[in-house]
Order: C-alpha cells, then structure tokens, then sequence
C-alpha cells in the first residue's frame, strides 16, 4: 500500500488540467485566477490627496508665512487647479489630486480659516507630500498586482474592479458528480426501513465542494449493480470531468467499481493507501475523456476525509495537540478535531475520536482532522501536526 504523501504526488502529477474560463466581474465566486493580472495605469494614478485640509507650496511655508489666502475648494474627482500664486493655497478633499504647483498639505486640525484665509495655528514640522499618496507609489503602470493562481478572495476582487478587469480568466472548476452507490441507500427525503439508510456522505461531500468553487457538482444514486454502474459511466465520462464514487471502492462481493473503471479504460493510480480511515481510496483518469475518477470509500467519516485530503485543494495548518492520543498501526491516521485559538495565537486541537469511520455524528462537534503521521504509534500533548478545516 502507498502512503499518503506518495497519493498526494500521484494525484497531482495525472489530474488533468481542465483549462480555464472566463467569469464576470459581477458574479465573483470562489475560483483561482489562471493568469497574472497588471495594472492598467499607475496606482494612486495622480497625487492622491489623504485629509480634508489645504494645498500649499511647502517653500512658502518653509520661510515662515503662516496665513494664506484661500484660491478655491478642490474636491475628488475633477481635474487639479494649478497654484498660481505661491504664497495662496487651495481647500482640498481626500481624494482628490494635488494642485500643481503644490507640495504640502495641512489638515483641517491644524487650521483656523477666517474671512477665505487659511491661518496655520499648530506649526508641526510638517513636510513636504506628508498627506500625499504618490502617483504609482502602489504600482508602476503596466506592474502584476495579481498573480496566477491567486485565490480570488474579496481583496482581489476589488484589484481586479479597479484596474477594469471586467472579465476574469480563472482555473475551470471541474464539472463534477458524486455518485452514491448502494442499494442501501435511498434519498433524504424517504423514510428509511431499518436495514436502509439516506445518503447523507453526497450530500456532505456536495456542499464541501460548492464551498471550495465547485459551482457544477450535482448528485446521482446507483445501486450496486454492473450493468447500470457500467451504463451510467459511459455516459457519465462523457459529461462531466470529475467524478467522485462513494462506496463499492473495497472488498467485498457487490463492490463492483474498480475492475469496472479499468474495464472502461480507466488508468488506475491509487488502490488502497496506508491510512485510516479511508483505506481502500481508488483514483484513475479517463484518459481520452480526460475525466478524473475518485473512489472514496463509503463509511462517511472515510468518504469526507478523503475528499478534503485529496480532491480539495485545502492548504493545511499546523495546530497543536492538546492531549495525548495513540494509534499504534503503521498508518497514517486521520484525527477529528475541535480547534481552540488561544490569545497567543496558538491553535490547538482537541481530539474528538470517532467510535470508527461509520461515527458520522462524532463530526458534529469538530472542526477538522489533524494528520498523525504513520511512522508514529504515540502522539503527545503539545505536539503539531497538519490540521485540515472542514470546508
Ligand atoms: N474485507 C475487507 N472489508 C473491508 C475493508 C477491507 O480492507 N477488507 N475495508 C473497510 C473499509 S476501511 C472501508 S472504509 C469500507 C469501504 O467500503 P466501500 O467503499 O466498499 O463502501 P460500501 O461498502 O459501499 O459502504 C461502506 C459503508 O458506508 C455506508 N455508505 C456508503 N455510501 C454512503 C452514503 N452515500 N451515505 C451514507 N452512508 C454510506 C454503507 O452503507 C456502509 O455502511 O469497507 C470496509 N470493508
Ligand atoms: O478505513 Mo475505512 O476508511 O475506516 O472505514
Ligand atoms: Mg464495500
């Protein structure tokens, strides 16, 4: 069996890479830029005023004159006046761009204006462009504010409106279905017999991939069975470029999915990886498809783990153990948490152990899963190991 480390690279070098798209400034959803974006002309783009106060002429000022005649009000968004008499000022807003001719500016604070003078009243050494955010101080025309594959949170977005980006080029979410197999399994909405259960793993997975961008995943039910396993793959490697199966992965007599994806051409990279839960994962691509094939495994704890593990792209953290745990099997285990953020910015987490991975209510009073690696049996207090949050 491989380890999950060698999973992680054999996922990563044989995903396909399903190109980009483009979406509109006006729906920015959660999506990784596909390339660098520049600016379109320097930033601030003129001499941007910072406070509500004066313009002057910082050598006037220098000499020692201290009153000065007001020539106008310059407010934002209009073309700057030039200072044509050096010993007068200007009023001046935030935001709007220095007049020419002017090198400093004074708040209001530090004003007394009487009769269209402006009286400087607290004499600082005030210096010259002090309240000034220089032309392309922020960037030169033509620099990279965003790089390729930024994740496109709020700041972003805003980058992009103000340098006109209307149409972002972003990494095309896959089109994505979970399949549910079972014969066990029926809908959310029926009332379940005894022996059956509702397919509560796709409905989890579902809304852990709409969280990270997925914005097409939908859901589908297939019983155990090979020739509709079989029909709906054919069609389904047609339409959609990942498909996530959720049980059948394993041993036993009705857990068809495997020989059936290799029947169909799937190349397979991943049967089985040293780690609990989640143990028998399968991974293939549909190479002329260019569909990629996960087969989680079905108990729920099993099936999400490895969805946040290897199917999202979730950058972990490190969090602190805050009591001992052992696990004394040479894999890699998979610890639910509870995270505690201290007021020295310390994370810790507090183990919220499963019964085992069919413990699906265990989860509700967790955050994530810490990562204990397989050459260690016994972990410590006060230890740090990778913590994946729940998306
Ligand atoms: N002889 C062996 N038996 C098993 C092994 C093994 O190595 N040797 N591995 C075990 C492990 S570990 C896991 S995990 C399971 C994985 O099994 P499958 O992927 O084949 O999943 P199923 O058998 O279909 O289901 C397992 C379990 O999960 C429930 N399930 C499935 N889908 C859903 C769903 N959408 N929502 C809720 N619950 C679901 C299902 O009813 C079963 O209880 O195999 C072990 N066996
Ligand atoms: O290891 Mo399986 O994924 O526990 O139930
Ligand atoms: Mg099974």
């Amino acid at each position: 069996m491989i380890s999950v480390e060698t999973a992680v690279d054999l996922i990563q070098q044989h995903l396909p890479n399903w190109g980009t798209e483009i979406i509109s400034l006006s729906e920015p959803w959660y999506r990784r830029l596909a390339v660098a974006i520049s600016s379109d002309r320097p930033y601030p783009p003129i001499d941007r005023i910072m406070v509500d106060g004066i313009a002057l002429r910082w050598a006037a000022y220098g000499s020692g004159q201290r009153s000065f005649p007001i020539l106008g009000v310059v407010p934002a968004g209009e073309v700057p006046p030039t200072l044509t008499d050096p010993q007068a000022c200007f009023e001046v807003m935030t935001g709007a761009a220095l007049p020419q001719g002017c090198d400093l500016v004074i708040p209001y604070e530090a004003l007394e204006i009487r009769d269209s003078i402006a009286h400087i009243r607290h004499p600082e050494p005030w210096s010259p462009y002090q309240f000034v955010h220089r032309c392309g101080s922020d960037a030169l025309a033509g620099q990279q504010v965003l790089a390729a594959g930024t994740p496109l949170h709020s700041p972003a977005w805003g980058i992009l409106a103000s340098v006109g980006q209307i149409k972002v080029p972003v990494r095309r979410p896959p089109r994505t279905q979970i399949i549910a197999t079972g014969n066990e399994l029926i809908p959310p909405n029926e009332v379940p017999q005894p022996y059956q259960l509702r397919l509560s793993n796709a409905y989890a997975l579902m809304a852990a991939l709409r969280r990270q961008g997925y914005t097409h995943v939908s859901i589908s039910h297939l019983p155990d069975d090979p020739v509709q396993l079989a029909t709906h793959y054919r069609q389904a490697s047609q339409e959609y470029d990942l498909l996530i199966y959720c049980g059948g992965v394993s041993k036993g007599k009705f857990d068809y999915l495997p020989q059936l994806w290799r029947d169909h051409g799937v190349q397979q990279y991943i049967h089985g990886v040293a780690q609990r839960p989640g143990k028998p994962l399968w991974f293939g691509v549909d190479h002329t498809q260019q569909t990629a094939v996960f087969g989680l495994p079905g108990n729920p704890v099993s099936s999400l783990v490895c969805l946040h593990r290897y199917v999202l792209d979730i950058v972990p953290l490190y969090a602190r153990l805050s009591s001992p745990f052992s696990f004394e099997k040479p894999l890699t285990y998979f610890l639910p948490v509870k995270l505690e953020i201290t007021k020295n910015a310390e994370l810790i987490a507090h183990p919220r152990p499963m019964q085992n991975s069919g413990d699906f209510l265990a989860l509700a009073d967790s955050d994530g899963f810490l990562e204990l690696p397989a050459l260690q049996g016994v972990f410590a207090a006060g230890e740090c190991y990778r913590y994946f949050p729940w998306s």
